[in-house]
């Protein structure tokens, strides 16, 4: 929950704002239940008292809506620094609330945490992509994917006419699913204050079984944009403008990979870390999904689990073309309101993002909030036994689903604001055993902007040994539960598995990273 400013306390479950957040904090106010969670699930509760995290804007990119890192310091009165490497990030020094301000309102800023940032590089996006967002709201991510798809660097900020308005509104879009209708509505209210509405629909539907694919309606438009632009581009060789830039974004799309060095000669937004997270399906690439598919096989020893069959039982949802009920949509603009809704494999989304719905606990200034909006509320939206029973099946529902419709050779980048490791680790160590090999991670950079990365926890073996149906055995511990022993050459795969899972996901946490906690995986769909 990294836009804190974009929550409200009714939002977040509570009736009535009681006063602001504390700026000290102490250990002994977090209730009982909280801190035996946090024991259990090996959160140092330490990172409570950091109540001084840097906070960070997001500048709109869109040319009629900037405003330069100047003009806001003058605005807040409070310095307003450019995060290097990072365009269009800031970092505020005071404790500004900036719900009130003129640059939020016009819709020229957003709140966002640094963390949340590099969880969007981390898909790469990409001029010309259809980007699915999983529990979207209330959407500051959604808002920078629509940004990157819309006012992709430079391209839009010398755009002249109409027509190349619109052929860049179009190349790209992204679609929002959240189940909370109230905190769609702020999404749409976000995208609709920056003007971001254009490229982006929004769908009130359960992740986990959502079957919306990608809008195909947009290709028709597409291409007689592209066809228009190619013979404009004939008859205005020479005079540069519109045509020419058409042609060049055709060819960010042909291109793959080289799209990111066309994009960047003028300097594109977050060209560092970009670079940093970028990462291509290379020969080095394929060698690293024979070894993690190697490992599994090894791991399993042959115990017969076959991946397509469990996938099939865990969704109920058909992907082939024939009668099925439209969804309406929540929010689309015109362009994508009457779109035919295929459900065909060639309808599969690029991108994906899975920001898990989940308990919360890295979010600091959202946890401290609960001091002044009432201990009770925290407990009843986050800390049920009956929520925390189900939460890891959620996630790991949401996770297949996103894969379920991600093209092969997308991206889906699965990201949570807890530090817990039953809610990252052992959920990606459980989907990666169950897709046998569908499914590989991809490394992100440790140190991406300098900023250092916690080390990731050692996901359970217990649920890789179930995921991949190993008998377990052994004494079992104090609560009866029995554990997983394997041969001496099992518990050799086992721990690689495990160093695998640690090596490629980034943690960060407040202790270590000065920023809020945040977890993020990056998966490549192989097939
Ligand atoms: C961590 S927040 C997402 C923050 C958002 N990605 C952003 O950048 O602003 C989790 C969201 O998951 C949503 N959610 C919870 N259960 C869901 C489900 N079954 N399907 C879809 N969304 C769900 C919640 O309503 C909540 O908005």
């Amino acid at each position: 929950m990294d836009s804190d400013d974009e929550y409200t306390p009714e939002e977040s479950g509570v009736q009535k704002t009681q006063g602001t957040p504390l700026q000290t904090f102490s250990l002994e106010n977090l209730p009982t239940e909280f801190v035996s969670f946090l024991s259990k699930n090996e959160i140092d509760p330490a990172i409570y008292t950091v109540t001084d995290l840097p906070r960070y804007v997001r500048l709109n990119p869109d040319p009629h809506l900037t405003i330069t890192p100047q003009d806001l310091e003058m605005e807040l009165g409070t310095k307003v620094e450019p995060v290097p490497g990072l365009e269009a990030f800031c970092r505020l020094s005071g404790h500004i609330k900036l719900r009130n301000t003129k640059a939020y309102i016009e819709g020229r800023i957003f709140g966002m945490d640094l963390s949340s940032g590099i969880a969007v590089y981390a898909l790469d996006v990409q001029p010309g992509e259809h980007v699915l967002d999983i529990c979207c709201a209330p959407g500051a991510k959604l808002c920078m994917i629509a940004g990157l798809l819309t006012n992709s660097g430079h391209v839009r900020s010398d755009r002249s006419r109409a027509s190349n308005a619109l052929q860049m509104d179009i190349t790209g879009t992204v679609t929002g699913v959240d189940i909370s209708p109230h905190r769609l509505s702020t999404c749409r209210s976000l995208l609709k204050r920056h003007r971001l509405q254009q490229c982006a629909r929004l769908f009130q539907a359960d992740g986990t079984t959502f079957g919306v694919m990608r809008p195909s309606a947009i290709d028709t438009i597409r291409a007689r944009i592209m066809a228009g632009n190619k013979s404009n581009n004939t008859s205005s060789a020479g005079n540069g403008s519109a045509g020419k830039r058409s042609l060049d974004r055709e060819s960010y799309q042909n291109e793959g990979s080289s799209s990111d060095e066309s994009m960047d000669q003028d300097g594109g937004p977050g060209l560092e870390v970009r670079q940093q997270f970028h990462s291509n399906y290379t020969q080095k690439g394929e060698s690293s999904i024979k070894r993690q598919r190697a490992t599994l096989e090894r791991l399993s020893g042959f115990s017969g689990h076959t991946d397509r069959e469990e996938e099939a039982t865990i969704f109920n949802g058909t992907e082939t073309e024939g009668s099925h009920e439209k969804l309406v949509p929540f929010f689309a603009p015109k362009t994508l309101r009457n779109d035919p809704q295929h459900r065909s494999e060639a309808y599969k989304y690029d991108k994906v993002i899975v920001d898990a719905e989940c308990t919360h606990d890295g979010s600091i200034a959202h946890i401290l909030k609960y001091e002044s909006w009432g201990w009770d509320n925290f407990h009843k939206n986050f800390m049920s036994q009956n929520r925390l029973d189900s939460l890891m099946d959620l996630q790991r529902g949401l996770l297949m689903n996103g894969f379920r419709l991600t093209k092969a050779g997308g991206i889906i980048v699965y990201s949570t604001c807890s530090l817990s490791r039953a809610q990252n680790e052992d959920v990606i160590a459980w989907f990666l055993t169950k897709m046998h090999g569908r499914a590989v991670l991809e490394p992100l950079p440790k140190h991406a902007l300098g900023i250092p990365t916690a080390n990731c926890k050692r996901p359970c073996r217990s649920i890789i040994a179930d995921a991949l149906g190993l008998q377990q055995s052994g004494p079992g511990n104090a609560n009866g539960i029995v554990g997983w022993h394997g041969t001496p050459e099992q518990e050799t795969e086992m721990i690689q598995f495990q160093d695998h899972i640690m090596d490629k996901c980034l943690r960060y946490d407040p202790l270590a990273s000065n920023t809020s906690g945040f977890f993020l995986a990056r998966i490549r769909k192989i097939s």
